[in-house]
């Protein structure tokens, strides 16, 4: 396996002072576990050589959530410094059905359903990366990324040809069954009435020989994954451990915290609290509002794991933020940044400006062919004819009669235009409201706001 040495400029900001990706990643509370012999790993990376690292997802659901993106932080730190990543979407694995942290048999996924999340996920994997570094190039443009190499795999190109006799006979031997039973996956699921089913008892060892062979044919020599894959990943170390033609370079696993909800339920598909990477799915909106919504207490730890703000301004920012929490400017930078890197740069400014013009915040200055472009693309845009009255439109939006309408305009509860001038009566016309002749935004009281295009 040959080492190469790691160009020195790829050497970034926050990273200059000591060629120490794992010290970094550990400040930012994105390391769980590290396998031993852990020196060994932490004096590759001192010394710039360049590893190969890699980290799967099941496709068990259309997208990635917010949940995958720690083990994806910690591949994309690695990614910038120059190292190499491959990522890897479960086709085999997907079939079988990882038991890692559940508590029952997981619902078998149709052929079709498992193909298109397939490659709806392999195109999350490479937007995200994209993305990610193209907002890292934009926030700091005086650091020269030199990232490594980037490859996206499916595990069901190699499962594929493998025959089970050819398989038990060649590498059975080297699976020891005592270990593969007390890994907590397992044990856990053997106390449960239902038990496991083999198919899940055996997952294990495709996830082990995934590793063994991007270990024997890739280079790979590190897997990352949430915590709930300690097991999945030794299980890896050890067959690579057994059967390996060269050693020299020992495998190792890193895991990541599992993110949970405050009932300290994994944040994730399982849980059905998942905030997907899929602007499809969850539009960089929805992933802001998730963002800006973070309690005072996470914003400081959130920033640490879900963005590249350096420390001591993740500091300085938590503190003025803590000055004057109800402006929630902590919570609005952690949730443009966050949005910037996942989906763009850019989006998540603009998740900010639709944020800002939906609770009130002072929106002149937008020009009508932005507000349509960002409402769009937040998929909270909607149109109605440039004829309609007041009254109509109302009857629209708040599915009321003709008369409650023109009562919630009498009551002076409807504001018009940027300005947020109050009406009372039927308006002539909307026109003096109207940014550029085709947007226009109306207010219900304080709670409610819409964004027009007039058609
Ligand atoms: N909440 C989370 N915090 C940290 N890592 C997570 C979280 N959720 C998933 N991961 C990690 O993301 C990687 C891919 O997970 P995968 O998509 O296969 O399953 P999952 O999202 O855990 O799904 P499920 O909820 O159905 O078990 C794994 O390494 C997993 O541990
Ligand atoms: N078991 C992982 C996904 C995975 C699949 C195959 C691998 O080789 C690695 C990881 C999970 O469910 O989260």
């Amino acid at each position: 396996m040959l080492l190469r040495a790691l160009p020195n400029k790829s050497i970034l900001r926050h990273y200059a002072t000591k060629l120490d990706v794992l010290g970094v990643l550990r400040e930012r509370g994105l390391i769980a576990q590290v396998s031993e012999p852990r020196s060994l790993l932490e004096r590759k990376l001192e010394r710039g050589e360049k590893i190969k690292l890699y980290c799967g997802a099941d496709p068990t659901a259309k997208s990635l959530h917010l949940g995958n993106l720690l083990p994806l932080m910690v591949l994309l730190h690695f990614y910038v410094c120059g190292h190499d990543i491959v990522t890897l979407v479960g086709g085999a694995t997907g079939m079988v059905g990882d038991p890692s942290g559940r508590k029952t048999e997981r619902d078998a996924l149709l052929d079709a359903t498992r193909l298109d999340n397939i490659s709806r996920i392999n195109k999350q994997f490479s937007n995200f990366f994209r993305n990610a570094v193209n907002s890292y190039k934009q926030k700091f443009p005086d650091s020269e990324v030199n990232n490594g190499s980037c490859a996206h795999v499916n595990n069901y190109d190699w499962w594929q040809n493998v025959k089970m006799l050819d398989f038990l006979a060649n590498y059975g031997k080297h699976i020891r069954i005592q270990s593969m039973l007390v890994r907590d996956s397992i044990s856990s699921r053997l106390e449960a009435r239902d038990g496991l089913g083999f198919n899940e008892f055996t997952y294990q060892i495709l996830q082990a020989y995934d590793f063994y062979h991007l270990y024997e044919n890739e280079d790979v020599t590190v897997q990352i994954g949430g915590n709930d894959q300690w097991g999945n990943i030794t299980a890896g170390i050890d067959l690579i451990g057994r059967i390996a033609t060269n050693t020299k370079n020992p495998p190792f696993g890193i895991t990541v915290p599992l993110l949970t909800t405050s009932t300290g339920e994994k944040f994730g598909k399982s849980a059905g609290n998942a905030v997907f990477i899929d602007p499809e799915i969850n539009t960089p909106y929805d992933m802001y509002q998730f963002f800006v919504n973070t309690t005072d207490a996470d914003v400081g730890r959130f920033m640490k794991i879900f963005t590249f703000i350096p420390l001591d301004e993740i500091e300085h920012a938590v503190s003025s933020h803590l000055q004057c929490p109800h402006l929630r400017q902590g919570q609005r930078l952690l949730a443009r940044e966050v949005v910037n890197l996942v989906h763009g740069p850019g989006k998540g400014d603009d998740a900010e400006m639709v944020s800002d013009v939906l609770f009130g915040r002072n929106c002149s200055g937008i020009t009508g062919d932005e507000l349509v472009r960002v409402f769009r693309e937040a998929g909270v845009l909607l149109e109605c004819s440039r004829h309609s009255t007041l009254t109509e439109i109302l009857i629209e939006l708040a599915q009321c009669s003709k008369s409650e309408a023109k009562r919630r305009i009498k009551q002076g509860s409807i504001y018009l235009g940027p300005e947020r001038t109050k009406v009372v009566d039927e308006v002539s016309s909307l026109d003096p409201y109207v940014i550029d002749g085709k947007v226009l935004i109306l207010r219900f009281g304080k709670q409610k706001c819409f964004v027009l295009k007039l058609c």
